[in-house]
């Protein structure tokens, strides 16, 4: 059994279940605070619903589904279900195309009308751009048109419509735009649509309902009110928790909706649980209290850091850490416990030393990529030659499982053309030269590191990539493409291994944004406006450091959403994540009014700040 389910019952664990069993109810929402255990709920309610109905349903080829926000997400809650066939677990975009992938000629008409619609859109973009907008947007716009159209004359030609992240009509493919338009207005418009899923689908649990589009939520709830006797549907959500703009924040109840409460904590330790309900009194009026019985509950640790935004960031939070380390009293703040959240990828590629990487895909249309770890430049190493140069130094027999997939040496068309005992040896000695470039970070450049693995016969050389890897390319006149790979083949090797880190997610570090749902022992959140330039948020803001913008102002005056609000909801996911110990640390360009400005923020009541000098001479202290 799955750790989830092994928690008791709550109350609202109870209610869900009567209302799931209840036909004359189409919908719940489950809206409740961080940590009162909305995840656990859902899984417990997927199972209920699987032991009610699970027979009956694999008996008639229904399911019941789960909408996760991410692939993590999905692949937790499927193992917490033993992936139990009557569970239909997906993230929203693999979700709406299983509904509609079966009706091919709704996708062909709904794309031939939606088509020129969009090519409308970009045309007037591009009539519109001014003189003072760069060749490189006006060069993007003219290539989507371009490729739009060559797909829109080419739609009756498709036999089978699929699913893919970027639009390409002509081979078709739909994209993650076109599904999340494509399904809400098809199951809108064709009441068959709304039928079929509620057959296929009687129960559709969501998850994060906050940050779901509003596009979504209305085709789902338009299904529980057209099919309200055979269909159910509940949302489980935090409006506090909205991380992306478009959101849908909360959820409007229809008339037979029940609204499950759900007010306790489950993983706040106390200090941080009074923490947090500081953060949040500034946005609503929910209060938490912990759900853990007293020997259960713990005190927690908190502590606020305030330093002088300067060029010592990076050493201070490390003094900063172990100062921490050597005071805890519940051994906390040790390496593989400890999550460290930076607003942007750069802070983290910063202190994980890959910042020359970063800047090179980040001036490129390669900058997601990079971010997500699948830039193609780069996955060479991450699947194949760093993994290499690690098992050269501790687990040889990886070594031959990787060769047998990359090398060009060992196919069977090649093996023949020199004797086995020369090839291995040759594939040994680039491994070698490669391992030893790779794991004593450099003195080198991956471009000397690719071009060994290319002469030793370790790998083939994508062809977008070759021409630029012999030291003749001409370096002037480079599109940006080829100026992108000529500074990436520059770069040093030392810069790989923290990004390899990063990206594979075992590195301390992650963004603010990309924690939501998740909770580790030890949370570290660096809360700093220079260094992040993220425009979205602003902790300065938030802590009253800086005025709000006339912006902040007018549209606080219009009821609208400010910089404000978004911070604060991005500061309560980052602190609620802490089920241990939390420290907060604050970078200011005035030290003494940033710490005058927390106190009046009444986080600091309970907890104490340290300031740069404390962590500065500690060490010296005998
Ligand atoms: N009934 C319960 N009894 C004890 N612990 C629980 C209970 N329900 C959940 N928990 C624990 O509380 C923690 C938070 O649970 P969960 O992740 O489900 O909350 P959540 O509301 O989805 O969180 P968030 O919205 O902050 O991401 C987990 O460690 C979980 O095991």
């Amino acid at each position: 059994m799955s750790r989830r389910l092994l928690n008791p019952d709550t109350d609202a664990d109870r209610a869900v279940r009567d209302i799931i069993g209840d036909p004359q109810i189409s919908g719940f929402t489950m809206i409740a605070g961080a940590g009162s255990g909305k995840t656990t709920s859902l899984v417990k309610a997927l199972d209920a619903a699987i032991t009610a109905r699970g027979a009956d349903f694999l008996a008639t080829c229904r399911q019941v589904a789960c909408v996760t926000y991410t692939e993590i997400a999905t692949q937790e809650i499927e193992a917490d279900l033993a992936l139990n066939p009557v569970a239909h677990v997906s993230t929203i975009h693999s979700f709406l195309w299983s509904l509609i992938a079966p009706f091919q000629n709704d996708i062909r008409t709904w794309a031939a009308s939606y088509g020129p619609r969009r090519l409308r859109e970009l045309r007037d973009e591009l009539a519109g751009l001014g003189p003072g907008t760069g060749t490189k947007r006006r060069r993007e716009l003219m290539g989507k048109i371009r490729r739009l159209e060559h797909g829109v004359d080419k739609l009756d030609g498709v036999t089978r419509f699929r699913y893919g992240v970027g639009r390409n009509y002509a081979d078709g493919v739909v994209g993650h735009d076109d599904i999340l338009k494509m399904v809400p207005e098809l199951i809108q418009t064709k009441p068959l649509l709304s039928r079929i899923v509620a057959r296929r689908f009687p129960l559709v649990f969501v998850d994060e309902s906050q940050d779901t589009f509003p596009e979504v939520v209305k085709c789902l709830r338009h299904i529980a009110v057209q099919e309200r006797e055979r269909f159910c549907l509940g949302f489980f959500g935090d409006p506090m928790q909205r991380i992306y703009l478009q959101g849908a924040g909360d959820i409007r109840l229809e008339a037979d909706w029940h609204q499950v409460e759900k007010p306790e904590n489950f993983r706040s330790p106390r200090r941080v649980l009074d923490v947090i309900n500081t953060i949040r009194a500034g946005g609503d009026d929910l209060v938490q209290r912990t759900g853990l019985s007293a020997d259960r509950q713990r005190d927690g640790e908190v502590t606020f850091f305030v330093f002088p935004a300067d060029d010592q960031r990076i050493e201070r939070l490390n003094r900063a850490r172990a100062w921490l380390a050597a005071r805890s009293t519940t051994g906390a703040w040790q390496d593989d416990r400890t999550k460290i959240l930076v607003t942007t990828h750069r802070m983290a590629a910063r202190r994980l030393a890959f910042g020359n990487l970063y800047t090179v895909f980040h001036s490129s249309r390669l900058s997601d990529d990079f971010d997500e770890g699948r830039a193609w430049p780069l996955t060479p190493f991450l699947g194949v030659l760093l993994p290499l140069a690690t098992a050269a130094i501790d687990n040889r027999p990886a070594l031959v499982p990787i060769l047998r997939k990359s090398s060009p040496l060992l196919r069977p068309e090649t093996l023949g053309q020199a004797s086995v005992g020369d090839t291995l040896t040759g594939l040994a000695t680039g491994i070698e030269e490669l391992a030893s470039l790779l794991t004593t970070g450099g003195p080198g450049t991956i471009g000397q590191a690719l071009r060994i693995s290319r002469d030793r016969g370790l790998i083939e050389i994508d062809d977008r990539l070759a021409p630029y890897l012999d030291a003749d390319t001409p370096t002037e006149d480079l599109d940006e493409l080829g100026a992108t790979l000529t500074a990436y083949l520059d770069c040093d090797v030392a810069e790989l291994a923290g990004y390899a880190k990063y990206v594979g997610q075992l590195s301390a570090y992650s963004t603010q944004q990309g924690v939501k749902g998740t909770e580790f022992p030890d949370v570290l959140v660096v809360l700093d406006d220079q260094e992040s330039t993220h425009n979205q948020f602003s902790y300065d803001k938030l802590f009253g450091i800086r005025p709000p913008s006339p912006t902040d102002i007018k549209r606080r005056r219009g009821g609208e959403e400010t910089t404000i609000d978004r911070t604060r909801r991005l500061f309560y996911v980052c602190a609620s994540r802490a089920t241990e110990s939390l420290a907060i640390v604050l970078y200011a360009a005035d030290v003494s009014q940033a710490t005058a400005a927390l106190r009046h923020s009444h986080l600091l009541d309970d907890n104490q700040v340290v300031g740069a000098h404390t962590v500065d001479t500690w060490a010296e202290t005998p």
